[in-house]
């Protein structure tokens, strides 16, 4: 019998992987949105979030969260970090006992600092929780450009079958154990595009953004490893492939944060001008506390959020990372 998957969140990354997912799987896809709802329904498209996408003919979509939840065997959850814990918390009366529920999410929550999967398993203990992570831009997997990822779950049994219902043609999933280190990746690595955007915008040079990725890499695998995750996990596809896919790429929204604040723009003016999140904007508050807490030095991050959060501006984060002391790029970390 075939599996049938539920997916919440109809923005771009949400509706990419229920569009994947219904090739392998019956899906049905929850959207707020009773346009977006109806545009899958009958022409299969998503304009706000995919313009120019052909979305797989079997995919359906309801505004109901009940009709989705009730039915599904899995659970994926495509919704921004911010709002995660309040949809799980909307979906929560209609789940099937002890079904997996996976987060696509690449984001910690502000003021609890928590991961996804830490959320899923606080609200829904007992419920395997997973992530599904990699360098994965929506829009190039639209277009059937190759892309790897990784489904990360504490259960491999279970993350094998999950492989399965995501691996499709040109979309190649691995598995990997390490749910901490796996979440941790997707979610520093924004902060790094932003800073590597700033460079871009500001014309900083490729020397300057492959210093970024690379001293970007070592800072995230301190903090990464300092809370649990393992050290070859940032050298992976959750790790190094999404840092460098996301820093290097026009097409992320973190990266056009940046490229904004290096070109001179306000925050608040290229929030006001996005409709897609942008999930390093928030992260980094987060980030800079878990920083303080672990005791770990986060010097791009901190120059990122001072831009983000204290006006200062994308010249005196250059500066200030500039006049830092240069150790031994062999020192642990
Ligand atoms: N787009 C990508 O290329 C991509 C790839 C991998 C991972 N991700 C991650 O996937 C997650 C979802 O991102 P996305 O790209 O689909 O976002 P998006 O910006 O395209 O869409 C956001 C979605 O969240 C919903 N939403 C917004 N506010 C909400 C609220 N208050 N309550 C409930 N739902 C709300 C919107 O209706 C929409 O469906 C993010 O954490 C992102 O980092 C995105
Ligand atoms: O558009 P971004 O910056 O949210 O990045 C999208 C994905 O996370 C890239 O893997």
């Amino acid at each position: 019998m075939k599996m049938k998957v539920g997916l919440l969140g109809g923005g771009s990354w949400g509706t990419t992987v229920a569009s994947l997912t219904a090739k392998n799987a019956e899906t049905v896809l929850w959207a707020r949105d009773e346009e977006t709802v109806n545009e899958i329904n009958n022409y299969h498209t998503n304009s706000k979030y995919l313009p120019g996408a052909l979305l797989h003919k079997s995919l359906t979509a309801t505004t109901s969260i009940e009709e989705v939840v009730s039915t599904s065997d899995v659970l994926i959850m495509g919704i921004p970090s911010q709002y995660f814990r309040s949809v799980l918390k909307e979906a929560k009366p209609f789940i099937r006992p002890w079904i997996p529920i996976i987060s696509l999410a690449k984001g910690l929550e502000l003021g609890t600092k928590m991961r996804m999967t830490q959320i899923i398993e606080e609200e829904l203990p007992g419920h395997p929780a997973g992530v599904l992570t990699g360098p994965n831009l929506a829009k190039e997997i639209h277009s059937g450009q190759a892309a790897a990822a990784v489904i990360s779950m504490v259960d491999q049994i279970i993350a094998k079958k999950l492989q399965g219902i995501f691996n499709s043609g040109v979309f190649k999933v691995y598995t990997n154990n390490d749910v901490i280190g796996c979440e941790l990746g997707g979610a520093l690595k924004n902060i790094m595009a932003i800073a590597t955007g700033m460079g871009d915008g500001a014309d900083a040079g490729d020397n300057t953004k492959a210093a970024l990725i690379t001293r970007g890499l070592s800072e995230l695998t301190r903090l990464g490893t300092a809370m649990g995750g393992k050290r070859r996990t940032f050298a992976g596809l959750a790790g190094m492939g999404d840092l460098v896919a996301t820093c290097m790429s026009s097409k992320s929204r973190n990266h056009h944060v940046g490229f904004q604040l290096g070109q001179g723009k306000s925050l608040n003016e290229i929030i006001a001008e996005m409709n897609e999140v942008a999930e390093g904007v928030k992260t980094a508050k987060a980030v800079m506390e878990l920083a303080s807490d672990y005791n770990v030095d986060m010097p791009i991050s901190r120059e990122v959020y001072k831009v983000l959060y204290e006006s200062n501006t994308v010249y005196e984060a250059f500066k200030s990372l500039i006049k830092l002391e240069s150790g031994s790029e062999q020192e642990p970390g």
